[in-house]
Protein backbone atom coordinates (compact mmCIF):
# COMPACT_ATOMS: atom_id res chain seq x y z
CA UNK A 1 0.00 0.00 0.00
CA UNK A 2 1.35 3.01 -0.78
CA UNK A 3 2.65 5.55 2.32
CA UNK A 4 -0.30 7.50 3.49
CA UNK A 5 0.83 11.39 3.59
CA UNK A 6 -0.23 13.77 6.06
CA UNK A 7 -0.75 17.67 5.82
CA UNK A 8 -2.03 20.88 7.45
CA UNK A 9 -5.87 21.11 7.81
CA UNK A 10 -4.66 25.35 7.47
CA UNK A 11 -2.91 24.59 4.16
CA UNK A 12 -2.69 21.48 2.06
CA UNK A 13 0.19 23.50 -0.05
CA UNK A 14 3.12 22.93 2.59
CA UNK A 15 4.69 19.70 2.46
CA UNK A 16 2.68 16.49 2.85
CA UNK A 17 4.91 14.55 5.21
CA UNK A 18 5.22 11.03 6.09
CA UNK A 19 3.46 9.26 9.54
CA UNK A 20 6.57 9.62 11.12
CA UNK A 21 7.25 13.35 10.10
CA UNK A 22 3.57 14.18 10.95
CA UNK A 23 3.88 12.45 14.43
CA UNK A 24 7.16 13.86 15.28
CA UNK A 25 6.36 17.23 14.00
CA UNK A 26 3.15 17.58 16.04
CA UNK A 27 1.72 20.42 14.63
CA UNK A 28 2.09 22.12 11.32
CA UNK A 29 4.45 24.81 11.14
CA UNK A 30 1.16 26.68 10.27
CA UNK A 31 -0.44 25.90 13.30
CA UNK A 32 -2.65 23.71 11.82
CA UNK A 33 -3.20 19.58 12.54
CA UNK A 34 -2.20 17.03 10.39
CA UNK A 35 -4.76 15.07 8.74
CA UNK A 36 -4.12 11.84 6.42
CA UNK A 37 -4.47 12.17 2.49
CA UNK A 38 -7.61 10.05 2.66
CA UNK A 39 -9.89 8.04 4.94
CA UNK A 40 -8.90 4.27 4.48
CA UNK A 41 -11.87 1.91 3.90
CA UNK A 42 -12.10 -1.08 5.80
CA UNK A 43 -11.91 -4.41 3.16
CA UNK A 44 -15.22 -5.62 2.55
CA UNK A 45 -15.32 -8.94 5.17
CA UNK A 46 -13.18 -7.35 7.60
CA UNK A 47 -15.28 -6.76 10.44
CA UNK A 48 -16.14 -10.95 10.44
CA UNK A 49 -12.36 -11.39 10.10
CA UNK A 50 -11.65 -8.70 13.01
CA UNK A 51 -14.00 -9.39 15.05
CA UNK A 52 -12.29 -12.09 17.37
CA UNK A 53 -9.02 -10.56 17.22
CA UNK A 54 -7.28 -9.55 20.44
CA UNK A 55 -6.98 -5.58 21.04
CA UNK A 56 -3.46 -5.42 20.35
CA UNK A 57 -3.74 -7.48 16.85
CA UNK A 58 -7.11 -5.11 16.12
CA UNK A 59 -5.07 -1.89 16.75
CA UNK A 60 -2.29 -3.65 14.05
CA UNK A 61 -4.74 -3.67 11.73
CA UNK A 62 -6.18 -0.68 11.84
CA UNK A 63 -3.17 1.36 11.90
CA UNK A 64 -1.44 -0.57 9.18
CA UNK A 65 -4.43 0.98 6.91
CA UNK A 66 -2.74 4.66 7.68
CA UNK A 67 1.27 3.50 8.42
CA UNK A 68 2.95 1.44 5.16
CA UNK A 69 5.08 -1.22 5.75
CA UNK A 70 7.40 1.09 3.62
CA UNK A 71 7.29 3.81 6.86
CA UNK A 72 7.15 0.72 9.47
CA UNK A 73 7.34 -2.88 8.79
CA UNK A 74 4.63 -5.22 9.87
CA UNK A 75 6.46 -7.05 12.62
CA UNK A 76 7.38 -4.10 14.29
CA UNK A 77 4.05 -1.87 14.15
CA UNK A 78 2.56 -5.70 15.61
CA UNK A 79 5.36 -5.23 18.21
CA UNK A 80 4.67 -1.82 19.22
CA UNK A 81 1.15 -2.96 19.68
CA UNK A 82 1.36 -5.86 21.34
CA UNK A 83 4.25 -3.88 23.94
CA UNK A 84 1.44 -0.84 24.45
CA UNK A 85 -1.02 -2.81 25.44
CA UNK A 86 0.31 -5.41 27.58
CA UNK A 87 0.27 -2.40 30.24
CA UNK A 88 -3.07 -2.65 30.58
CA UNK A 89 -4.83 -4.54 33.85
CA UNK A 90 -7.61 -5.83 31.87
CA UNK A 91 -7.45 -8.84 29.28
CA UNK A 92 -9.87 -7.09 26.85
CA UNK A 93 -7.88 -3.65 27.48
CA UNK A 94 -11.13 -1.77 27.26
CA UNK A 95 -14.05 -4.41 28.44
CA UNK A 96 -17.45 -3.31 27.79
CA UNK A 97 -19.98 -3.66 30.69
CA UNK A 98 -23.73 -3.49 31.02
CA UNK A 99 -25.12 -0.85 33.07
CA UNK A 100 -28.75 -1.82 32.29
CA UNK A 101 -29.34 -4.43 29.53
CA UNK A 102 -33.00 -3.90 29.41
CA UNK A 103 -32.66 0.33 28.13
CA UNK A 104 -29.23 -0.93 25.79
CA UNK A 105 -27.28 1.30 27.93
CA UNK A 106 -23.48 0.18 28.43
CA UNK A 107 -20.19 1.20 29.73
CA UNK A 108 -17.13 0.99 27.70
CA UNK A 109 -14.50 1.02 30.40
CA UNK A 110 -11.36 2.83 29.06
CA UNK A 111 -9.38 3.73 32.17
CA UNK A 112 -7.55 -0.17 33.32
CA UNK A 113 -4.58 1.16 32.05
CA UNK A 114 -1.64 2.66 33.95
CA UNK A 115 -2.70 5.92 35.10
CA UNK A 116 -6.71 5.21 34.94
CA UNK A 117 -7.40 7.12 32.32
CA UNK A 118 -8.46 6.60 28.39
CA UNK A 119 -5.47 8.76 27.52
CA UNK A 120 -3.43 5.08 28.17
CA UNK A 121 -4.71 3.64 24.97
CA UNK A 122 -3.18 6.23 23.29
CA UNK A 123 -0.26 7.39 24.92
CA UNK A 124 1.30 3.94 26.07
CA UNK A 125 1.40 3.49 22.34
CA UNK A 126 2.98 7.13 21.59
CA UNK A 127 5.40 6.97 23.85
CA UNK A 128 6.62 3.80 22.33
CA UNK A 129 6.51 5.03 18.99
CA UNK A 130 8.57 8.22 19.84
CA UNK A 131 11.13 5.64 21.32
CA UNK A 132 10.90 3.44 18.06
CA UNK A 133 11.65 6.57 16.03
CA UNK A 134 14.07 7.99 17.91
CA UNK A 135 15.93 4.34 18.27
CA UNK A 136 15.77 3.98 14.78
CA UNK A 137 17.21 7.46 14.01
CA UNK A 138 20.44 7.07 16.62
CA UNK A 139 21.41 3.51 15.34
CA UNK A 140 24.75 3.15 15.39
CA UNK A 141 25.75 7.03 17.49
CA UNK A 142 27.37 6.38 20.41
CA UNK A 143 25.46 6.67 23.59
CA UNK A 144 26.30 9.97 24.85
CA UNK A 145 27.13 11.38 20.89
CA UNK A 146 26.41 15.08 20.43
CA UNK A 147 24.24 14.37 17.45
CA UNK A 148 21.75 11.85 18.86
CA UNK A 149 18.19 12.77 17.90
CA UNK A 150 16.02 13.85 20.87
CA UNK A 151 12.57 14.74 21.32
CA UNK A 152 11.37 17.81 23.83
CA UNK A 153 8.15 16.75 24.81
CA UNK A 154 5.57 19.54 25.49
CA UNK A 155 2.08 19.10 26.77
CA UNK A 156 -0.66 20.73 28.20
CA UNK A 157 -2.84 19.08 30.49
CA UNK A 158 -6.45 19.16 32.48
CA UNK A 159 -5.39 15.80 34.38
CA UNK A 160 -4.97 12.87 32.42
CA UNK A 161 -2.72 13.05 29.16
CA UNK A 162 -0.27 14.73 31.83
CA UNK A 163 0.03 11.76 33.60
CA UNK A 164 -1.04 9.12 30.83
CA UNK A 165 2.12 10.99 28.87
CA UNK A 166 4.85 11.01 31.77
CA UNK A 167 4.08 7.01 32.04
CA UNK A 168 4.24 6.69 28.54
CA UNK A 169 7.08 8.44 28.05
CA UNK A 170 9.40 7.75 31.39
CA UNK A 171 12.60 6.18 30.83
CA UNK A 172 12.11 6.37 27.26
CA UNK A 173 15.68 7.46 25.64
CA UNK A 174 16.50 10.51 24.24
CA UNK A 175 13.58 11.97 25.53
CA UNK A 176 12.46 14.80 27.92
CA UNK A 177 8.93 15.38 29.05
CA UNK A 178 7.52 18.69 29.97
CA UNK A 179 3.88 18.81 31.10
CA UNK A 180 2.07 22.08 32.08
CA UNK A 181 -1.19 21.96 34.35
CA UNK A 182 -3.29 24.60 35.47
CA UNK A 183 -2.53 25.24 39.57
CA UNK A 184 -5.28 24.10 41.61
CA UNK A 185 -7.73 22.82 38.32
CA UNK A 186 -6.62 19.42 38.41
CA UNK A 187 -7.25 16.57 41.48
CA UNK A 188 -5.10 16.16 44.00
CA UNK A 189 -4.53 12.61 42.35
CA UNK A 190 -4.00 13.55 39.11
CA UNK A 191 -1.39 15.97 40.57
CA UNK A 192 0.00 13.50 42.74
CA UNK A 193 0.30 10.97 39.64
CA UNK A 194 1.79 13.61 37.71
CA UNK A 195 4.20 15.14 40.51
CA UNK A 196 5.82 11.26 42.01
CA UNK A 197 7.57 10.56 38.99
CA UNK A 198 10.88 11.91 40.10
CA UNK A 199 12.42 10.47 36.79
CA UNK A 200 15.45 13.04 35.20
CA UNK A 201 13.91 13.24 31.95
CA UNK A 202 10.21 14.54 33.55
CA UNK A 203 9.40 17.85 34.60
CA UNK A 204 5.50 18.91 35.31
CA UNK A 205 4.83 22.71 35.27
CA UNK A 206 2.23 24.12 37.56
CA UNK A 207 0.95 27.42 35.70
CA UNK A 208 -0.92 29.94 37.14
CA UNK A 209 -4.05 30.21 34.80
CA UNK A 210 -6.53 28.17 32.27
CA UNK A 211 -6.00 24.74 30.54
CA UNK A 212 -6.58 26.87 27.92
CA UNK A 213 -3.55 29.22 29.14
CA UNK A 214 -1.65 25.90 28.82
CA UNK A 215 -2.65 24.61 25.41
CA UNK A 216 -1.90 27.94 24.02
CA UNK A 217 1.54 28.49 25.24
CA UNK A 218 2.26 24.59 24.14
CA UNK A 219 0.83 25.76 20.60
CA UNK A 220 2.81 28.93 20.89
CA UNK A 221 6.29 26.94 21.51
CA UNK A 222 5.11 24.54 18.06
CA UNK A 223 5.09 27.86 16.52
CA UNK A 224 8.68 29.51 18.19
CA UNK A 225 10.88 28.42 14.53
CA UNK A 226 13.87 28.95 16.92
CA UNK A 227 13.31 26.91 19.82
CA UNK A 228 11.39 24.40 18.25
CA UNK A 229 14.46 23.74 15.87
CA UNK A 230 16.78 23.73 18.85
CA UNK A 231 14.83 21.70 20.61
CA UNK A 232 13.31 19.57 18.74
CA UNK A 233 9.56 19.85 20.85
CA UNK A 234 6.94 16.99 20.37
CA UNK A 235 3.52 16.63 20.79
CA UNK A 236 1.75 14.40 23.46
CA UNK A 237 -1.65 16.25 22.97
CA UNK A 238 -4.77 15.00 20.81
CA UNK A 239 -2.96 17.50 18.29
CA UNK A 240 -1.14 14.89 17.35
CA UNK A 241 -2.51 12.72 14.43
CA UNK A 242 -0.78 9.38 16.84
CA UNK A 243 -3.58 10.28 19.67
CA UNK A 244 -6.34 9.92 17.18
CA UNK A 245 -5.49 6.66 15.25
CA UNK A 246 -4.88 5.24 18.48
CA UNK A 247 -8.03 5.77 19.83
CA UNK A 248 -9.94 4.58 16.58
CA UNK A 249 -9.27 0.87 17.87
CA UNK A 250 -11.76 0.73 20.65
CA UNK A 251 -14.36 1.46 18.91
CA UNK A 252 -14.23 -1.28 16.77
CA UNK A 253 -13.24 -3.73 19.43
CA UNK A 254 -16.47 -2.24 21.88
CA UNK A 255 -18.48 -3.16 18.69
CA UNK A 256 -17.21 -6.43 18.56
CA UNK A 257 -17.70 -7.41 22.15
CA UNK A 258 -21.23 -6.36 21.95
CA UNK A 259 -21.99 -7.95 19.15
CA UNK A 260 -21.22 -11.10 20.93
CA UNK A 261 -22.90 -9.96 24.13
CA UNK A 262 -25.99 -9.79 22.05
CA UNK A 263 -25.20 -12.65 19.55
CA UNK A 264 -26.21 -9.96 16.81
CA UNK A 265 -25.20 -7.57 15.02
CA UNK A 266 -28.61 -6.46 14.29
CA UNK A 267 -28.71 -3.50 16.23
CA UNK A 268 -28.09 0.12 15.89
CA UNK A 269 -24.60 0.97 17.73
CA UNK A 270 -24.98 4.76 19.36
CA UNK A 271 -21.30 6.19 20.73
CA UNK A 272 -21.94 8.54 23.50
CA UNK A 273 -18.39 10.31 24.95
CA UNK A 274 -18.03 12.85 27.19
CA UNK A 275 -16.52 15.50 25.21
CA UNK A 276 -13.54 18.05 26.31
CA UNK A 277 -10.81 18.38 23.59
CA UNK A 278 -12.80 16.59 20.63
CA UNK A 279 -9.94 13.96 20.15
CA UNK A 280 -11.47 11.06 21.55
CA UNK A 281 -15.17 11.35 19.89
CA UNK A 282 -13.02 12.04 16.95
CA UNK A 283 -11.78 9.04 16.88
CA UNK A 284 -15.00 7.69 16.76
CA UNK A 285 -15.67 9.93 13.58
CA UNK A 286 -12.68 8.26 11.51
CA UNK A 287 -14.03 4.65 12.64
CA UNK A 288 -17.29 5.50 11.14
CA UNK A 289 -15.88 6.69 8.33
CA UNK A 290 -13.63 3.87 7.57
CA UNK A 291 -16.63 1.86 8.09
CA UNK A 292 -17.69 0.57 11.17
CA UNK A 293 -21.57 0.88 11.58
CA UNK A 294 -21.95 3.71 13.76
CA UNK A 295 -25.80 4.76 14.22
CA UNK A 296 -24.65 7.85 16.14
CA UNK A 297 -22.19 9.95 17.65
CA UNK A 298 -23.42 12.01 20.36
CA UNK A 299 -20.96 14.58 22.27
CA UNK A 300 -21.35 15.02 25.63
CA UNK A 301 -20.15 18.20 27.43
CA UNK A 302 -20.46 20.01 31.18
CA UNK A 303 -20.84 23.34 31.74
CA UNK A 304 -18.13 23.97 29.25
CA UNK A 305 -20.48 24.25 26.02
CA UNK A 306 -18.23 25.44 23.14
CA UNK A 307 -19.46 22.02 20.79
CA UNK A 308 -22.68 21.35 22.16
CA UNK A 309 -23.22 25.45 21.07
CA UNK A 310 -22.30 25.32 17.78
CA UNK A 311 -24.11 22.29 17.24
CA UNK A 312 -27.02 23.62 17.74
CA UNK A 313 -26.13 27.25 16.50
CA UNK A 314 -23.29 26.62 14.08
CA UNK A 315 -21.61 29.42 15.52
CA UNK A 316 -17.98 28.41 17.41
CA UNK A 317 -18.16 30.82 20.00
CA UNK A 318 -15.81 31.20 22.83
CA UNK A 319 -18.32 33.62 24.69
CA UNK A 320 -21.62 31.75 25.76
CA UNK A 321 -23.43 35.02 24.87
CA UNK A 322 -23.00 37.72 21.97
CA UNK A 323 -20.61 40.72 24.02
CA UNK A 324 -19.63 38.21 26.76
CA UNK A 325 -16.11 37.81 28.17
CA UNK A 326 -15.14 33.76 27.70
CA UNK A 327 -15.71 31.85 30.91
CA UNK A 328 -14.08 28.24 31.77
CA UNK A 329 -16.52 27.07 34.56
CA UNK A 330 -15.00 25.03 37.06
CA UNK A 331 -17.30 22.09 37.16
CA UNK A 332 -17.27 18.44 39.33
CA UNK A 333 -15.69 17.10 35.70
CA UNK A 334 -12.29 19.27 35.40
CA UNK A 335 -10.51 17.71 32.55
CA UNK A 336 -13.12 18.83 30.29
CA UNK A 337 -13.08 22.05 31.55
CA UNK A 338 -12.30 23.41 28.41
CA UNK A 339 -12.72 26.84 26.55
CA UNK A 340 -11.86 25.54 23.04
CA UNK A 341 -11.56 22.14 21.69
CA UNK A 342 -8.35 21.91 19.95
CA UNK A 343 -9.38 19.05 17.54
CA UNK A 344 -12.58 19.91 16.39
CA UNK A 345 -10.55 21.98 13.85
CA UNK A 346 -9.57 18.60 12.33
CA UNK A 347 -13.66 17.46 11.85
CA UNK A 348 -14.04 21.37 10.54
CA UNK A 349 -11.63 20.57 7.81
CA UNK A 350 -13.55 17.63 6.54
CA UNK A 351 -17.00 20.01 6.85
CA UNK A 352 -15.33 22.67 4.72
CA UNK A 353 -13.70 20.28 2.46
CA UNK A 354 -17.47 18.17 1.31
CA UNK A 355 -19.64 21.21 1.66
CA UNK A 356 -18.17 24.22 0.23
CA UNK A 357 -14.51 23.38 -1.11
CA UNK A 358 -13.61 22.07 -4.47
CA UNK A 359 -10.31 21.36 -3.53
CA UNK A 360 -8.12 20.79 -0.69
CA UNK A 361 -6.21 23.92 -0.82
CA UNK A 362 -9.65 25.68 -0.85
CA UNK A 363 -10.87 23.83 2.13
CA UNK A 364 -6.95 24.69 3.67
CA UNK A 365 -7.81 27.91 3.05
CA UNK A 366 -11.50 28.73 4.73
CA UNK A 367 -10.04 26.54 7.82
CA UNK A 368 -7.43 29.61 8.06
CA UNK A 369 -9.62 31.89 8.24
CA UNK A 370 -12.20 30.09 10.33
CA UNK A 371 -9.04 29.56 12.74
CA UNK A 372 -8.27 33.46 12.27
CA UNK A 373 -11.45 34.83 12.85
CA UNK A 374 -11.89 32.26 15.80
CA UNK A 375 -8.45 33.88 17.52
CA UNK A 376 -9.46 37.50 16.19
CA UNK A 377 -12.88 37.88 17.23
CA UNK A 378 -13.57 34.80 19.51
CA UNK A 379 -16.13 33.07 16.73
CA UNK A 380 -16.82 32.33 13.84
CA UNK A 381 -20.31 31.09 12.17
CA UNK A 382 -20.35 28.48 9.56
CA UNK A 383 -23.20 28.13 6.57
CA UNK A 384 -26.32 26.44 6.86
CA UNK A 385 -25.05 23.56 4.68
CA UNK A 386 -22.42 23.04 7.02
CA UNK A 387 -24.10 22.97 10.21
CA UNK A 388 -26.08 20.43 8.59
CA UNK A 389 -23.43 18.45 7.72
CA UNK A 390 -22.43 18.62 11.39
CA UNK A 391 -25.36 17.35 12.61
CA UNK A 392 -25.47 14.28 10.35
CA UNK A 393 -22.48 12.89 12.09
CA UNK A 394 -22.78 14.76 15.28
CA UNK A 395 -25.35 15.61 17.71
CA UNK A 396 -24.75 16.39 21.68
CA UNK A 397 -25.96 17.03 24.65
CA UNK A 398 -25.02 19.92 28.14
CA UNK A 399 -25.02 18.06 31.28
CA UNK A 400 -24.94 20.29 34.61
CA UNK A 401 -22.83 19.43 37.23
CA UNK A 402 -26.37 18.63 39.11
CA UNK A 403 -27.35 15.86 36.24
CA UNK A 404 -23.41 14.66 36.70
CA UNK A 405 -23.52 14.09 40.72
CA UNK A 406 -27.37 12.93 40.07
CA UNK A 407 -26.18 10.02 37.61
CA UNK A 408 -23.33 9.09 39.82
CA UNK A 409 -25.61 8.28 42.23
CA UNK A 410 -28.73 7.04 40.68
CA UNK A 411 -26.34 4.67 39.05
CA UNK A 412 -24.90 3.32 41.89
CA UNK A 413 -28.37 3.09 44.00
CA UNK A 414 -30.57 1.53 41.37
CA UNK A 415 -29.29 1.06 37.47
CA UNK A 416 -26.10 -0.62 38.04
CA UNK A 417 -25.98 -1.09 41.99
CA UNK A 418 -23.03 -0.46 43.79
CA UNK A 419 -21.70 0.37 40.41
CA UNK A 420 -19.22 3.89 40.55
CA UNK A 421 -19.00 5.98 38.00
CA UNK A 422 -16.43 9.00 37.93
CA UNK A 423 -17.67 12.79 36.92
CA UNK A 424 -16.78 12.53 33.67
CA UNK A 425 -18.21 8.97 32.80
CA UNK A 426 -21.44 10.23 34.79
CA UNK A 427 -21.31 12.93 31.63
CA UNK A 428 -21.89 10.40 28.76
CA UNK A 429 -24.02 8.12 30.93
CA UNK A 430 -26.82 11.07 31.99
CA UNK A 431 -26.44 12.05 28.54
CA UNK A 432 -26.76 8.22 27.35
CA UNK A 433 -30.07 8.35 29.56
CA UNK A 434 -31.91 11.18 28.20
CA UNK A 435 -31.40 9.63 24.64
CA UNK A 436 -33.19 6.26 25.91
CA UNK A 437 -35.79 8.36 27.11
CA UNK A 438 -36.45 10.32 24.33
CA UNK A 439 -36.08 6.99 21.92
CA UNK A 440 -38.67 5.05 23.99
CA UNK A 441 -41.23 8.66 24.48
CA UNK A 442 -40.86 8.05 19.74
CA UNK A 443 -40.43 4.45 19.92
CA UNK A 444 -37.01 4.17 18.65
CA UNK A 445 -36.26 0.66 19.14
CA UNK A 446 -32.98 -1.70 18.43
CA UNK A 447 -30.57 1.13 19.78
CA UNK A 448 -27.57 0.05 21.77
CA UNK A 449 -26.29 3.08 23.83
CA UNK A 450 -21.96 2.68 24.40
CA UNK A 451 -21.16 5.59 26.82
CA UNK A 452 -17.64 5.94 27.14
CA UNK A 453 -16.35 5.77 30.68
CA UNK A 454 -12.91 7.71 29.90
CA UNK A 455 -11.78 7.57 34.16
CA UNK A 456 -11.54 5.36 36.83
CA UNK A 457 -13.43 7.38 39.82
CA UNK A 458 -10.67 6.91 42.22
CA UNK A 459 -9.17 9.95 40.32
CA UNK A 460 -11.84 12.10 41.17
CA UNK A 461 -12.58 11.99 44.95
CA UNK A 462 -14.49 15.06 45.43
CA UNK A 463 -17.10 14.72 43.10
CA UNK A 464 -17.28 10.88 43.98
CA UNK A 465 -17.76 11.89 47.81
CA UNK A 466 -20.07 14.25 47.23
CA UNK A 467 -22.38 12.39 45.05
CA UNK A 468 -21.88 9.11 47.61
CA UNK A 469 -20.98 9.91 51.00
CA UNK A 470 -24.21 9.53 52.45
CA UNK A 471 -24.86 5.78 50.74
CA UNK A 472 -24.96 3.29 53.66
CA UNK A 473 -21.96 1.24 53.41
CA UNK A 474 -19.57 3.46 51.15
CA UNK A 475 -16.77 3.93 52.08
CA UNK A 476 -13.88 6.11 49.24
CA UNK A 477 -10.98 4.48 50.82
CA UNK A 478 -11.94 1.01 50.12
CA UNK A 479 -14.69 1.01 47.67
CA UNK A 480 -12.83 2.94 44.99
CA UNK A 481 -9.00 3.62 45.84
CA UNK A 482 -6.57 1.32 44.13
CA UNK A 483 -3.24 0.29 46.56
CA UNK A 484 -0.73 2.61 44.72
CA UNK A 485 -3.18 5.62 44.92
CA UNK A 486 -3.11 5.55 48.87
CA UNK A 487 0.87 5.52 48.93
CA UNK A 488 0.73 9.10 47.05
CA UNK A 489 0.38 10.68 50.45
CA UNK A 490 4.02 9.66 51.10
CA UNK A 491 5.71 9.15 47.98
CA UNK A 492 8.00 11.91 47.27
CA UNK A 493 7.06 14.70 44.76
CA UNK A 494 8.52 17.25 42.74
CA UNK A 495 7.04 20.25 41.05
CA UNK A 496 8.24 23.58 39.15
CA UNK A 497 5.68 26.51 39.16
CA UNK A 498 5.09 29.23 37.20
CA UNK A 499 3.12 32.23 38.27
CA UNK A 500 1.54 33.47 34.99
CA UNK A 501 0.36 32.50 31.49
CA UNK A 502 3.58 33.50 29.74
CA UNK A 503 5.50 31.75 27.05
CA UNK A 504 8.44 33.32 28.06
CA UNK A 505 9.18 32.13 31.81
CA UNK A 506 7.70 28.70 30.35
CA UNK A 507 10.74 28.41 27.73
CA UNK A 508 13.15 29.45 30.55
CA UNK A 509 11.82 26.75 32.34
CA UNK A 510 12.33 24.43 29.73
CA UNK A 511 15.56 25.38 28.91
CA UNK A 512 17.22 25.39 32.94
CA UNK A 513 15.68 21.45 33.17
CA UNK A 514 17.38 20.39 29.97
CA UNK A 515 20.09 21.81 30.68
CA UNK A 516 20.07 20.42 34.73
CA UNK A 517 19.28 16.87 32.56
CA UNK A 518 23.01 17.08 31.41
CA UNK A 519 24.26 17.79 34.34
C1 LIG B 1 -11.39 11.76 32.07
C2 LIG B 1 -11.65 12.49 30.77
N1 LIG B 1 -12.83 12.31 30.15
C3 LIG B 1 -13.13 12.94 29.00
C4 LIG B 1 -12.21 13.81 28.43
C5 LIG B 1 -12.56 14.47 27.13
O1 LIG B 1 -11.81 13.86 26.08
P1 LIG B 1 -11.44 14.76 24.80
O2 LIG B 1 -10.59 15.87 25.33
O3 LIG B 1 -10.69 13.85 23.91
O4 LIG B 1 -12.73 15.25 24.25
C6 LIG B 1 -10.97 14.02 29.04
C7 LIG B 1 -9.94 14.93 28.47
O5 LIG B 1 -10.22 15.88 27.81
C8 LIG B 1 -10.68 13.34 30.23
O6 LIG B 1 -9.48 13.50 30.83
N1 LIG C 1 -8.60 16.41 29.22
C1 LIG C 1 -7.31 16.47 28.61
C2 LIG C 1 -7.03 17.81 27.94
C3 LIG C 1 -6.02 17.65 26.85
O1 LIG C 1 -6.61 16.83 25.89
P1 LIG C 1 -5.75 16.12 24.73
O2 LIG C 1 -6.62 15.00 24.31
O3 LIG C 1 -5.51 17.14 23.67
O4 LIG C 1 -4.45 15.67 25.34
C4 LIG C 1 -6.32 16.13 29.71
O5 LIG C 1 -6.68 15.23 30.48
O6 LIG C 1 -5.28 16.73 29.79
Amino acid sequence: MSSQRYFSTRSSAEPHLTFEQAIIQGLAPDGGLYIPTAIPSILEGALEKWSNLSFAELAYEIMSLYISTDEIPSQDLKSLCKKSYSTFRAADVTPITTLQKDSGLYLLELFHGPTYAFKDVALQFVGNLFEYFLQRKNAGKAEDAADRDTITVVGATSGDTGSAAIYGLRNKKDVSVFILYPTGRVSPIQEAQMTTVLDKNVHTISLKGTFDDCQDIVKSIFGDVEFNSKYHVGAVNSINWARILAQITYYYHSYFQLSKNLGSTDFKARFVVPTGNFGDILAGFYAKRMGLPVDGLVIATNANDILDRFVKSGSYSKSETAGAAPVVHATLSPAMDILVSSNFERFLWYLARENLASTNEEAGSILASWMSDLKTKGTFSVPEVVLEAAKREFTSERISDEETAATIKSVYQKITPKYILDPHSAVGVAASLRRIEEDSKAGVQDVKYVSLSTAHPAKFSDAVEDALGQEEGFSFESDVLPQEFKDFSTKEKKNLFVDAADIEKVKAVIIEELAKEKL
